[in-house]
């Protein structure tokens, strides 16, 4: 009897992998031998995670968001790159190295970073590239990455920009030449789970540019910027296409470079062989930290689910807290560990509540399975 777990992050109280560890011991217990599997939407870690399925870590320096050197993970398996914007130009990142979240910060944090380590992979003799979008701490519609990949920006004044940081603000003219040919005969996928346009009530300031430390009008500002940007690439028609305005916008250039989309959980279990542990599998578990709408609406765990499904294997979720409005039906079993401790002893000490889960967790699957 097998079972795979393929759970997400419970966010602010355990890590995926600390998840996995608390739910192992009863399993195994019940003699059900265990597998795991990383399960990443294309956020923080996606490369470090993504090592399952064969690739080797590689490190680099690179620019960070608000300028410095910071040393960047990326991961290669043959002529195949993954990177993750977050590594390069990602707000913890930017907070780690001391930076405050705020207004100023919101408009100069760069991308540039990220678009040298394209660069870098690129030397290294990566033709296939996987970037991961999320957890940046840019809103600077990727004009930074393209600038790192060799863009050059000039000014109203004709003067060229060389400092990325704000550089968006100033941009009157993209030379894109210098991509282009670096980029010439690279394969570019985009792993992505938000479905934003670059500007508008939905767009990239305005979701996600708060998180970013942008007040109001620095959010109006960005926007504004933002929708200039468009123009002067003769891209707005790009601007408004689905995912354009994930990670500050860099959705949006990574199209403008000829990228393809696609959904960062699935490629991710692409990526670390994920339909072979399924297969040799009797029985799946899935998670995360809350369970709800969003949840269902393309991440990780509504992945697996699905995958289970066409698979016909029974499958079990469990999280902190669910939704009690979410449909449950095709689940073989949801468990919550606010069904066994109060959500502010669930939160603060997870471990034990979440030990006393994986024990009527390992019940409900050998019953499931007899
Ligand atoms: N140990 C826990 N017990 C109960 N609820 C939790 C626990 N850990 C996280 N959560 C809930 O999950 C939420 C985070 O959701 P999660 O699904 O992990 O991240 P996201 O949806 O942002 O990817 C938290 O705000 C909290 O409500
Ligand atoms: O980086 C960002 O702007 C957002 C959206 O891509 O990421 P996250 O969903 O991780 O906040």
């Amino acid at each position: 009897m097998r079972a795979l777990i393929a759970v997400d992050k419970f966010k602010g109280t355990l890590t995926a992998a600390q998840v996995t560890d608390h739910l192992r011991p009863a399993l195994e217990g019940a003699g059900i031998r265990v597998d795991a599997t990383p399960l990443a939407d294309g956020g923080p870690l996606f490369p470090a995670r993504s090592s399952a399925g064969g690739f080797s870590l590689h490190e680099a320096p690179v620019t960070g968001p608000l300028g410095g050197t910071v040393t960047a993970r990326w991961a290669l398996r043959g002529e195949q790159a993954i990177i993750e914007m977050a590594e390069a130009s990602g707000l913890a990142l930017l907070q780690r190295q001391g930076g405050s979240v705020d207004p100023a910060s919101a408009r100069a944090a760069t991308s540039v970073g990220t678009g040298e380590l394209i660069a870098h992979a690129v030397k290294a003799g990566a033709r296939s590239i996987v970037l991961g979008l999320g957890g940046s701490a840019t809103t600077d519609g990727g004009l930074g990455m393209l600038m790192g990949l060799g863009a050059v920006v000039f000014d109203a004044h004709g003067q060229r920009v060389d400092d990325p940081r704000g550089a968006l603000g100033r941009a009157t003219e993209v030379d894109m030449s210098g991509p282009l040919q670096l980029l010439d005969g690279i394969e570019l996928t985009v792993a992505c789970d938000v479905d934003n346009p670059l500007t508008g009530e939905r767009g990239a300031a305005a979701v996600f540019g708060p998180q970013k430390g942008a007040d109001e009008q620095t959010v109006e500002e960005l926007d504004v910027q933002l929708a200039e940007f468009a123009r002067l690439l003769k891209a707005q028609d790009t601007a408004g296409l689905a995912g354009a305005g994930a990670a500050g916008g860099m959705g949006f250039a990574a199209l403008v470079l000829g990228a393809h989309m696609e959904s960062g959980a699935d490629l991710v279990l692409d990526l670390t062989g994920f339909d072979k542990a399924l297969a040799e599998a009797d029985v799946v578990i899935t998670g995360e930290g809350r369970f709800d709408v969003q949840t269902l609406s393309g991440k990780g765990p509504a992945v697996v689910i699905d995958r289970a499904h066409r698979a016909d294997l029974p499958v079990f979720v469990v999280c902190g807290s669910a939704d009690p409005d979410v449909p449950r039906e095709g689940l073989a079993g949801l468990f919550q560990l606010t069904d066994k401790a109060p959500v502010e002893q669930a939160m603060s000490d997870p471990g034990p509540v979440l030990t006393a889960v994986a024990g009527d967790l390992a019940a409900a699957v050998l019953s499931c399975l007899r």
